[in-house]
């Protein structure tokens, strides 16, 4: 099986995720700010566990370039997309310290958890299965947000999460990603019981993406900005 085959078995699950009002919003620039430093702040503490995950990919990894390349992908958060995070979000009057003081939220706790809680009962499969809606879907989204031309480009607010997204360096990432985890699938039939329990952790991992634009969303009812 292949990565395509992943998002084919969830497609109903996959559309709510990369179209979710949250993105759309975002892309009109009409998004209520309250929401968007909510998703911030549990952006910055996802993306740490994001980066423990990607460790527990190193002592799952059952090859020596496999554990080069779990390793390379945990340097990259830790040292360029977690402390991007953190200087565009002083843009945005949020400290590294105010987000490191900050509750994580059900979802992110959730989501989180469900990922390395995956990859610690699984193999290395079970583990990238969990974390590959995380950068295919956000790659996806930032391409379809470039090619749509009712996307807001002057004066929206929000244009730099667009263009970190749809710009080269993420995207030539998230493609490394989608190849490796196309080469870990290659051996896996569609219709085995391993193929459909991947299925499983794949859909669960992307409608933990959806509650997460949600949980942003919900933040302008909560008022707990
Ligand atoms: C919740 C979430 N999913 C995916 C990405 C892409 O890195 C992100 N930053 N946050």
């Amino acid at each position: 099986m292949k990565h395509q085959d992943l998002i084919n078995a969830c497609q109903q699950d996959w559309d709510a995720y990369i179209q979710h009002s949250f993105v759309q919003q975002l892309a009109k620039g009409t998004l209520a700010h309250t929401c968007y430093l909510h998703y911030l702040k549990q952006d910055f503490l996802f993306l740490k566990q994001y980066a423990r995950a990607y460790a527990l990919a190193i002592y799952k990894a059952n090859t020596l370039a496999d554990m080069r390349g779990a390793l390379l992908s945990v340097n990259t958060l830790l040292n360029s997309e977690i402390s991007h995070h953190v200087s565009y979000c002083a843009n945005w009057g949020l400290t590294e310290s105010d987000m490191e003081a900050e509750d994580e939220d059900a979802g992110t706790v959730a989501y989180t958890r469900y990922v390395l809680d995956t990859g610690i009962k699984g193999d290395i499969v079970d583990l990238y299965a969990a974390l590959a809606p995380c950068s295919m879907g956000y790659a996806e989204i930032g391409r379809n947000l470039s090619a749509d031309e009712n996307t807001k480009l002057q004066g929206n607010p929000f244009i730099d999460w667009i263009t970190l997204y749809a710009g080269e360096k993420f995207q030539q990432s998230a493609a490394q990603g989608t190849a490796h985890i196309d080469t870990l699938l290659a051996e896996i039939d569609l219709e085995s019981q391993r193929g459909q329990n991947l299925i499983k952790i794949f859909r669960t991992a992307t409608r933990m993406e959806t509650a997460f634009w949600q949980q942003g969303l919900n933040a302008a009812l909560e008022n707990n900005v």
